[in-house]
């Protein structure tokens, strides 16, 4: 999917809302686990639920890995039922990958061809070298680390190395990068106070923005400081929607939850 086409979903959609869809078989409805894959039933429901509501979902391949090869087939298909069911949906695969070149060219293949993700989150530890073979994919995203909404962001990201705090190190030299036009980055919602700075690096590159729900980041202040001329936004909130009730109802009660987040950024979409 291309970047025109996202910011054309968002303005049809007035959300630039991302579900996240990690699944934990501890989480989800009970009776639910005497489907033959429990894991994609409850994806299944859960989009048929909310499509309209968002624009993106965010699978962590984390809760995927954990269930090993079964976890792997679901994975693959979620992806293969958005894909055919709803095309208009961008898709992050949340891997946070990055080796040597040639490793990575294959985590590329894998992410883009195999399982046909839009996109891919990427740590940006070892560098360019690292990075490029995702950017080369035509209309794929490679979403780096730049400012990550954990507590452990300020053991390393926000230290001064040459006079420049590291996230910000990131983002200048990223931005340079051949195909830079591929890149998106991840800052954390629980930082929407570094986001006017963040923007004066990177005026209109696309945030990956987790941390609201669950870990307590707020939508107004993203919007407020991190909201560019294209939007430039996707919200991502995963527990804090899909696990709004573990009853037989819970595709509505997560509808319900998405529709909260969806009405307050059209609200801020009309602000902006
Ligand atoms: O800085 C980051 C980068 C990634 N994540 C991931 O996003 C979701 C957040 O889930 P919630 O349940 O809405 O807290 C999850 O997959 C994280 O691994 C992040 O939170 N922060």
């Amino acid at each position: 999917m291309t970047t025109a086409q996202l910011v054309s979903e968002i303005k049809r959609k007035k959300s630039f809302l991302c579900i996240g869809l990690d699944v934990d078989l501890n989480k989800i409805p009970q009776h639910l686990l005497k489907e033959n894959d429990p894991i994609f039933a409850f994806n299944k429901a859960i989009i048929d639920a909310t499509h309209h509501l968002c624009v993106a979902y965010k699978p962590n391949t984390a809760f995927y890995e954990a269930y090993g090869i079964k976890g792997w087939q679901a994975l693959e298909k979620t992806i293969n039922y958005l894909n055919k069911n709803y095309p208009e949906i961008f898709t992050i695969a949340d891997a946070k990958r990055g080796d040597i070149g040639n490793t990575s060219t294959m985590y590329a293949k894998a992410f883009f061809e195999d399982l046909a993700f839009d996109s891919v989150t990427v740590a940006p530890y070892m560098g360019k070298d690292s990075v490029e073979p995702f950017l080369t994919f035509e209309n794929k995203h490679t979403i780096l680390l730049a400012l990550t909404s954990n507590q452990g962001a300020f053991d390393f990201q926000t230290k001064t190395v040459n006079d420049k705090e590291l996230y910000k190190e990131v983002l200048e030299t990223s931005k340079n990068w051949t195909n830079s036009e591929n890149l998106m980055y991840v800052v954390g919602a629980t930082k929407a106070e570094y986001l006017a700075e963040i923007r004066n690096i990177i005026p209109n590159s696309f945030l990956l923005v987790p941390g609201v729900g669950a870990q307590g980041g707020n939508l107004q202040d993203v919007c407020k400081y991190g909201m560019s001329n294209n939007v430039g936004l996707l919200i991502n909130s995963s527990r804090g929607i899909i696990y709004a009730s573990n009853d037989v109802c819970f595709a509505n009660a997560a509808a319900k939850k998405a529709q909260e987040l969806q009405l307050q950024m059209e609200v801020e979409l009309k602000r902006y």
